[in-house]
């Protein structure tokens, strides 16, 4: 009989994880939020409330619904909060050590048919796959930022996910109403295998001179209708993310087109990692975000 997903365990509490308990909760089911700093839980619950008053306001949910979803929501302090959920959707950073130990903590506390499940930008499924006891229970289930107002996730499946995890997976993304495309497990898979050089390239343009972070932001918003300019939208995402992406395509397929800009890795190496942080191509601790360059 197929996996009837009643509670979902989040790990990462960031900007990705929250919008997904967001999501979750407001579509009925229970959530577990896990991040290995509790402080992180408690401010990434705060968000979750915040951002769902704004749907509020704007008539898109009601308060009642609000009020219904928060209160599926748990603070998960440790692993083993995770042991009752259905499926378990890990959404830390964006690096293949971190997600490696996480689910291999996992494992050794969730039943033993829980769909495991990435929100990676980037690796592949199949190696995090291998990570666990489970290779044909995981896959990936790959959000868009700003999660509650973006429409697609990409499905990826890893060489051994099986089809009825995959149905599982459909049918979950339908429930939260939204739209999947499926993705095969290559570097960074379809969306940010796209994205991300463009993003890049921007940087280079930066980097090279050929506009200011103003000019090239204001080009690609009014010459080609994009709704944040490239720099902006490397900020928003998170400079550390976008670098780790251009790792993983540059490492992944071997081709110098994937270079990370030097200026990108100084962003990064500064600590400057876009809006999360306060600062990257723009300084957002003023009134307005003021360019860094
Ligand atoms: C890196 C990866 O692995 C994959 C990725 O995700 S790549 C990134 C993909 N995402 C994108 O490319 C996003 C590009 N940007 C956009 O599409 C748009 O700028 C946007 C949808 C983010 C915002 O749209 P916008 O027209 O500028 O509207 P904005 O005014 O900021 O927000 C729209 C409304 O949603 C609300 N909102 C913003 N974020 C929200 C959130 N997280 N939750 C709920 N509501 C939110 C705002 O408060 C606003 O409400 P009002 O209309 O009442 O003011
Ligand atoms: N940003 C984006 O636009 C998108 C990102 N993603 C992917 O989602 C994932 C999360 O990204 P995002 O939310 O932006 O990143 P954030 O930096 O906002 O959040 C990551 C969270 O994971 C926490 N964390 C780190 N290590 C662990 C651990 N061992 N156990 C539990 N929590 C941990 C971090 O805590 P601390 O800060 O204390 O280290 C932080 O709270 C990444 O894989 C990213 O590639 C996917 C789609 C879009």
């Amino acid at each position: 009989m197929p996996l009837e997903i009643k509670k979902v365990g989040v790990i990462g509490a960031g900007q990705m994880g929250n919008g997904i308990a967001h999501v979750c909760a407001l579509a009925g089911y229970d959530v577990a939020l896990n991040d290995a700093d509790p402080d992180r839980i408690r401010s990434g619950l705060a968000t979750i409330n915040g951002n769902m008053a704004k749907q509020v306001a704007k008539g898109s949910v009601s308060e009642t619904d609000r009020q219904e979803a928060l209160a599926r929501i748990v603070a998960a302090d440790k692993t083993e909060d995770l042991a009752d959920c259905d499926l378990v959707i890990e959404s830390a950073t964006e690096r293949e050590e971190v997600k490696r130990k996480i689910f291999s903590a996992l494992c050794q506390v969730v039943k033993p048919e829980a769909i495991l499940a990435s929100n990676t930008s980037s690796i592949s499924i199949t190696r995090l796959a291998a990570a666990t006891d489970r290779p044909e229970r995981f896959i990936g289930i790959h959000f868009m930022n700003p999660v509650p107002l973006m429409e697609l996730v990409e499905l990826v499946r890893g060489i051994a996910t099986d089809d009825e995890t995959f149905e599982a997976s459909k049918t979950f993304v339908t429930r939260l109403h939204k739209t999947y495309a499926v993705a095969e497990d290559f570097p960074a898979f379809i969306v940010n295998r796209i994205l991300l050089p463009m993003i890049n390239e921007a940087i280079y343009t930066l980097y090279e001179g050929v506009g200011s972070v103003d000019s090239i932001d204001r080009a690609m918003k009014l010459g080609a209708n994009h709704p944040m300019g490239p720099l902006q939208l490397a900020d928003f995402i998170g400079l550390d993310t976008c670098l780790a992406v251009m790792q993983v395509l540059h490492e992944g397929l071997a081709d110098s087109k994937y270079r990370p800009c030097p200026l990108l890795v100084k962003y990064v190496e500064a600590g400057w990692l876009g809006r999360k942080t306060q600062r990257g191509f723009y300084d957002y601790r003023g009134e307005k975000p003021v360019p860094t360059r």
